[in-house]
């Protein structure tokens, strides 16, 4: 009994990435644009992979669904290894994998309805269960009223929209996303973003992302990693990594202030996460210690995943001193 209920609640792993490298050669010399990155996404999970320009973030993406073929190393999606299959196989397997992009990929010369339909084309679907999925995923991305309408009529946000519809027409547990929201005006990024936490919530859908925009990862995402010259420098749950003092995405996320206090305080910095992010944190530690406490700096935020607070505090007195406030906030697990 206890042993099924403890497998009904681990998570499924619906991407397993091992050992993945992708190097591009050419006359000039050769670029290793993925070297050796390992990648878990658990069901429900979005997950985003934040990084600059030529950082290796499309190839990987590319590696999840085989449109590149990785050098070296495995990709598992939903239990099925596609770096073992080829032809018919591959194919069939990718109908569980949907992506969108940056600039849309839409066909100009269809409708709305004829770009989604067109999916269902491929997968082989009969015309008359064609026809009412078409309608149900127009519904789904609030794109009703514009079946009828040509892509070179729509805004950016309503391609992107039609671009989500057709990525999900096959049923998809994963969605793959290129820079999805790269080409759009900060408010239609936002309402796209909305509709995909909206679908990964409604429909559980498992989202790998990929962006050099921080507010995307802010925004959506539930786990991320940092690329940088084809590696992963950190990677994990969002409400962790905000949590090690080293993280360069919590201190993104969070910047803090430079130092500023008078030698001879203590300098502290504190994340709270979850409930905690709502409790009276600083107050508390000023009252059980007697500490006249100052915020340098530091605030609270509302996340995909959760609500979560950083600041710097400057405590009176050398570190020496403050031994026991500085125990009792590690001991809490707000401080490192
Ligand atoms: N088809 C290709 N042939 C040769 N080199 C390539 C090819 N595709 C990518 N690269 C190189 O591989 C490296 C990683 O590129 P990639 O496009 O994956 O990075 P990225 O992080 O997605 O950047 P961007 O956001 O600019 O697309 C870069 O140095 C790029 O120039």
């Amino acid at each position: 009994m206890r042993r099924s209920s403890q497998l009904l609640t681990r998570v499924f792993n619906v991407i397993e990435i091992s050992g993945l490298r992708k190097a591009y050669r050419s006359r000039r010399g050769s670029v290793q644009a993925v070297d050796s990155v390992d990648l878990t996404v658990g069901e429900g999970e979005v997950f985003g992979v934040l990084g600059r320009s030529g950082a290796g973030k499309s190839t990987l993406l590319r590696c999840v669904n085989m449109l590149e073929r990785p050098d070296a190393g495995t990709v598992t999606v939903g239990g099925v290894e596609l770096t073992g299959l080829r032809g018919k196989r591959l194919r069939a397997a990718r109908h569980g994998i949907g992506m969108i992009h940056q600039h849309f990929a839409l066909l100009s010369s269809r409708t709305v309805a004829g770009n989604v339909a067109f999916a269902l084309e491929v997968t082989g679907t009969p015309r008359a269960e064609r026809r009412a999925r078409v309608a149900e995923l127009l519904e789904l991305v609030g794109l009703s009223d514009r079946a009828d309408a040509h892509p070179a009529q729509l805004s950016g946000g309503q391609k992107q929209r039609v671009g989500i519809a057709r990525a999900l027409a096959a049923r998809p547990r994963v969605l793959l996303s290129d820079e999805a929201t790269s080409a759009l005006d900060p408010e239609t990024t936002d309402s796209i973003l909305r509709l995909l936490l909206d679908l990964n919530r409604r429909l559980g859908l498992t989202i790998l992302l990929i962006t050099h925009e921080m507010t995307v990862v802010k925004r959506i995402c539930t786990s991320a990693a940092v690329m940088r010259d084809g590696r992963f420098t950190e990677s994990g749950a969002i409400t962790d990594l905000l949590r090690r003092p080293e993280s360069e995405l919590a201190r993104d996320l969070f910047p803090l202030e430079p130092v500023t206090a008078a030698a001879g305080d203590t300098i502290v910095d504190i994340t709270v996460s979850g409930d905690e992010a709502d409790e009276p944190i600083i107050a508390d530690l000023a009252r059980r210690f007697g500490l006249d406490v100052r915020i340098l700096g530091g605030s609270v935020e509302t996340l995909a995943a959760t609500r979560a607070g950083r600041w710097r505090l400057a405590l009176p007195g050398a570190p020496d001193d403050n031994r026991a406030a500085l125990d009792y906030l590690r001991e809490r697990g707000v401080a490192a």
